[in-house]
């Protein structure tokens, strides 16, 4: 964990200066008096900080954090807090990981920041939202509509896609807006050599006032919510299932019509590893789609299937070799697209609505019982396991 905070400090730091007086290892200002804010430009950063029209990011806050304690009260000397105090570690490690940077410089840092910050929130973006669709909140999910066909494309390919607690926002946002625009197909899909790898674990560092208990109960609601669209979704749903998937992006993949994937693909859901438990009504879906023994094996043990496996089992419908993958996959989508979309509709309301009410349950306990796992040990050791880099999957 220590590593992790440290490691993210250094790379919000670095880049974010445009001084010629940087220390090259960390990016950091450590300029001769003459270039150095003055405790007055300081005070007013402070400010300007309340007064950002736009939430800068939870990363951004923890680096404007560790700069003002550096600035106010000089290298961090006060005791590491444990290892589950998520939080105050994360800000501890903020602010450690500045070392022995000057009060001055830490200075001069935390005001460059804040007029970045403000210049950016000032100036208008670059290309306006299409008028019938409300854009992601961030880039992390990029929706488009072409042929017939809505994309909601996971954008985080240097974190294998994972999933943060915008993007579940986002995904929600954009399967009701699909739901309702002229497209007969909606797919989902990821950026990079992932399609997902879950959950994005760091979900579980950022508490709010209310706890460990006030962040597994929203957690909970939304994981409800997230999974709900899918259960409900009228259109023909798709995944194209780019690379290998993880978790959350594994287990809904049962309220998807039609999965195809590349033979590159894997398919690993680790609760068990992870101390935690199925959703996205997989305990219901897996078992009745390969068999109880089957399912048991991947959501019990975390057994991971190679694409070939995932198909011969019925999870997905048909694996294409990775070389053609998109080409076949996206010029077959064409081609359904064509099809008399209120058929389409009709046709997914006939095949899924006798299962709806009893997904709609499964959902719910699912989520239920994922709310206490998340404030169990087991869970909240495995996480730190993965964020102190001693386990991956
Ligand atoms: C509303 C809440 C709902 C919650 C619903 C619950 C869902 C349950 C799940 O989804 S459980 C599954 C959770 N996912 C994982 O446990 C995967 C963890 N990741 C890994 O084990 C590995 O990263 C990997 C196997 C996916 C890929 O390994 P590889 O060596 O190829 O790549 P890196 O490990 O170097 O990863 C590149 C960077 O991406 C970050 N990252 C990857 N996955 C996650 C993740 N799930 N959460 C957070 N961060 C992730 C990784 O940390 C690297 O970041 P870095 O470059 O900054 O070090």
């Amino acid at each position: 964990m220590a590593g992790l905070a440290g490691r993210f400090a250094r790379r919000w730091c670095s880049g974010l200066l445009g001084s010629p007086l940087q220390v090259p290892a960390l990016g950091l200002h450590v300029g001769g008096p003459a270039m150095l804010a003055s405790q007055k430009d300081f005070n007013n950063a402070v400010s300007q900080v309340k007064l950002l029209k736009e939430d800068p990011g939870n990363e951004v806050k923890l680096k404007l954090y560790a700069l003002y304690k550096q600035a106010t009260e000089g290298p961090c000397n006060v005791p590491k807090p444990g290892m589950l105090d998520f939080i105050n570690k994360t800000k501890w490690d903020a602010w450690n990981a500045l070392g022995s940077l000057s009060k001055e410089a830490a200075r001069q840092n935390y005001v460059d920041l804040v007029s970045r910050l403000s210049a950016s929130s000032e100036s208008p973006s670059p290309e306006a939202p299409a008028a019938d669709r409300k854009q992601p909140e961030s880039d992390s999910l990029v929706v488009t509509s072409e042929d017939g066909i809505t994309t909601i494309r996971l954008n985080r390919p240097a974190k294998k896609n994972a999933l943060t607690t915008q993007m579940y926002h986002d995904i929600i946002a954009a399967l009701q807006a699909a739901s309702k625009d002229e497209s007969a197909i909606t797919v989902l899909t990821g950026s990079g050599d992932y399609y997902c790898s879950g959950n994005d674990l760091t979900n579980f560092t950022h508490l709010p006032a209310g706890g460990l208990e006030e962040m597994a109960r929203s957690a909970a609601a939304l994981l409800r919510d997230f999974v709900n669209c899918f259960i409900d979704f009228p259109k023909p749903l798709v995944a194209v299932v780019n690379g290998p998937a993880v978790g959350i992006s594994v287990t809904i993949l049962g309220l998807f019509d039609v999965v195809y994937a590349t033979d590159r693909a894997s398919f690993h859901t680790p609760f068990s590893h992870l101390g935690q438990s199925p959703e996205g009504c997989s305990s219901y879906t897996f078992p009745k789609i390969m068999g109880s023994s089957k399912a048991a094996e991947m959501l019990l043990f975390g057994k991971k299937l190679t694409a070939q496996e995932a198909c011969a089992q019925g999870l997905v419908t048909e694996v294409f070799p990775d070389g053609t993958f998109q080409k076949e996959v996206w010029a077959r989508l064409k081609a359904y697209s064509k099809l008399p979309p209120n058929a389409m509709r009709i046709s997914k309301q006939i095949i899924r609505n006798r299962e709806k009410e009893k997904l709609h349950a499964v959902n719910a306990e699912e989520s239920s019982v994922l709310r206490e796992r998340w404030q169990s040990d087991e869970c909240m050791n495995a996480i730190a396991s993965f964020l102190s880099r001693k386990a991956k999957l």
